[in-house]
């Protein structure tokens, strides 16, 4: 075992921005009647008049946009622009809902620009697309007046696609600032045959994606099958909202009082949790000293599950825990700092050398405080799979957060939607059965195994620990629904109908995530 040297990080702030920049919620907008708007902006400067250039958050958000074309990530490319770029505060968030508005709802946006259009999608150039695609969102999803959304998107096309397509986006903007968005929602509806095909359509998802959702709401036991629209919705609703900004106090290192003497609010689900309302996580002393951390309330729960059960027989003897696949680090953690308090041996384990090093940046807090107590806190690089057979029965508790599609975890990852195929399900299950059985033969008898992913899809949530269920008799599932407790120790409403818990961000707020909790015989 060789010594090296967190969870998901902060989402994308939005708020509004300047000049009746809006904060993205659809719905809400005071604005005048279409055929109002229309004429104003028809009595203003033709486009080869207007500014030549935009403001910076809109260059900056298209230049994401285009990045993220290329294969990067809106969550980690948008910080690093705005940063060398000098924006901040509201201009900061306006750019972001931009990005993460644009690229989410591109979806039903393109379909919209289609029929305004009056072209497919696929004939017009990329790069006009997502202009066309961040002027959209200005229009139907954001407080923008039209005229500023129109000026100013027709001055970055002019910018950075050129005069000719300057005057067919001014064009293909104007037609869609002549509707409603609902108006637009059921033009692009028509003909679209059947009730998840529609919402899919509506809500921006592509269909697999929808589809398997469905499935999960119903095999989980959250929605019975002749009632599943309603929760289905909401649930396709909850990916196109910005996720709450949730800290985790890692116990013996930050407190949740800490947290709040810094501006967060308590959380009402993780009883190690806040919420932080507004501002920079990163201004907070714990959280900027690795002794408290951006994580989702879902992640904090079942850590805390995982080491609230009893182990018994054999695992009591030694405690020694495992996470299995713990990069970045956000629950190696808070599992760190519970295994301190007790003083009980940690390992954390990560096959990626980059984020093996994350998970020893993560883990810095903890490691000073694990070397004050004389307590054992390793940071392993490598394969998961091997550690069965490496370490045979060499731990009490063992947390598999298998690497998995995300589907859980929309909301924070805007483009993951257009980027994952349902092919992804299948690559991901050998691994997912492989790491899992792996994670059982590391447990001694009496331990437990705690098998998570941030994704509700049946195939790699029940039908994964199912599977092992059918191929062993050495390893039995125990209920985990009353360990995820809120801070006042009553159980959470609506987790399934056991033995596993799926969270959901339509009802718990949180990522949709999956656990399930074994006992090896
Ligand atoms: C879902 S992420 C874990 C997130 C982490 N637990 C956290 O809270 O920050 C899955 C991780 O498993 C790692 N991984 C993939 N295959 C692995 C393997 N065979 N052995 C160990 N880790 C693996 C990935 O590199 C990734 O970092």
């Amino acid at each position: 075992m060789s010594d090296q040297r967190g969870d998901g990080g902060a989402p994308g702030r939005r708020s509004g921005g300047e000049g009746g920049r809006g904060d993205g919620r659809r719905g809400e907008r005071q604005r005048p009647p279409a055929r109002e708007r229309s004429a104003r902006h028809r009595s203003e400067q033709r486009p080869s008049e207007r500014a030549r250039r935009t403001d910076a958050p809109r260059l900056a958000a298209y230049t994401a946009m285009r990045e993220v074309a290329d294969g990067a990530y809106a969550n980690l490319a948008l910080p690093k622009l705005l940063r060398e770029k000098g924006i901040r505060g509201r201009d900061a968030g306006f750019a972001t809902e931009l990005v993460y508005g644009a690229t989410r709802l591109s979806g039903l946006y393109d379909a919209i620009i289609a029929l305004a259009a009056g072209r497919p999608v696929d004939k017009i150039d990329s790069n006009v697309l997502d202009t066309l695609r961040l002027g959209a969102h200005q229009l139907l999803g954001m407080r923008v007046p039209t005229h500023a959304a129109v000026d100013e998107t027709v001055a970055l096309a002019r910018q950075v696609n050129g005069a000719g397509a300057a005057g067919f986006v001014n064009a293909v903007l104007r037609r869609i600032s002549e509707r409603e968005p609902d108006e637009w929602v059921d033009l692009v509806s028509e003909g679209v045959s059947g009730p998840v095909e529609r919402l899919a359509l509506r809500t921006s998802h592509p269909l697999w994606i929808a589809k398997a959702l469905r499935a999960a709401l119903i095999g989980h036991g959250t929605a019975q099958p002749d009632a599943v629209e309603g929760s289905l919705t909401a649930l396709l609703e909850s990916d196109n909202a910005p996720a709450k900004v949730s800290l985790a106090a890692r116990p013996g290192l930050a407190s949740v009082d800490e947290l709040v003497d810094a501006g967060a609010d308590r959380s009402g689900l993780s009883p190690v949790g806040a919420t932080l309302p507004e501002g920079d996580p990163g201004a907070i002393a714990a959280v900027r000293e690795g002794r408290a951390a951006v994580q989702d309330e879902g992640s904090q729960l079942l850590v805390l599950a995982l080491t609230a059960a009893d182990v018994e027989g054999d695992a009591t003897a030694h405690e020694r825990w495992l996470d299995l696949c713990a990069g970045p680090g956000g629950k190696a953690g808070l599992l760190a700092a519970l295994a301190i308090q007790r003083r009980i041996p940690f390992v954390a384990n990560e096959i990626s050398e980059h984020r093996a090093d994350l998970v020893w940046q993560t883990l810095a807090a903890a490691r000073a405080e694990a070397r004050e107590r004389d307590v054992s806190l390793k940071v392993r690089h490598g394969d998961g799979r091997d550690l069965g057979e490496v370490e045979p029965a060499g731990f009490s508790r063992v947390l598999i957060d298998a690497p998995c599609t995300g589907l859980g975890a929309l909301r924070r990852r805007p483009e993951a939607r257009w980027r994952r195929t349902a092919g992804d399900v299948a690559a991901l299950a050998g691994l997912q059965r492989e790491l899992l059985a792996s994670g059982i033969d590391a447990t001694a008898p009496g331990g437990l195994v705690g098998y998570a992913t941030c994704s509700p899809h049946l195939n790699e949530t029940r039908f994964v620990v199912t599977d092992a269920l059918r191929n062993r008799d050495d390893v039995e599932l125990v209920d985990a629904r009353p360990l995820f407790v809120d801070p006042s120790g009553q159980q959470l409403p609506g987790l399934g109908d056991g033995p596993f818990v799926q969270l959901w961000p339509h009802l718990h707020g949180t990522d949709a995530m999956f656990f399930a909790l074994l006992r090896k015989r």
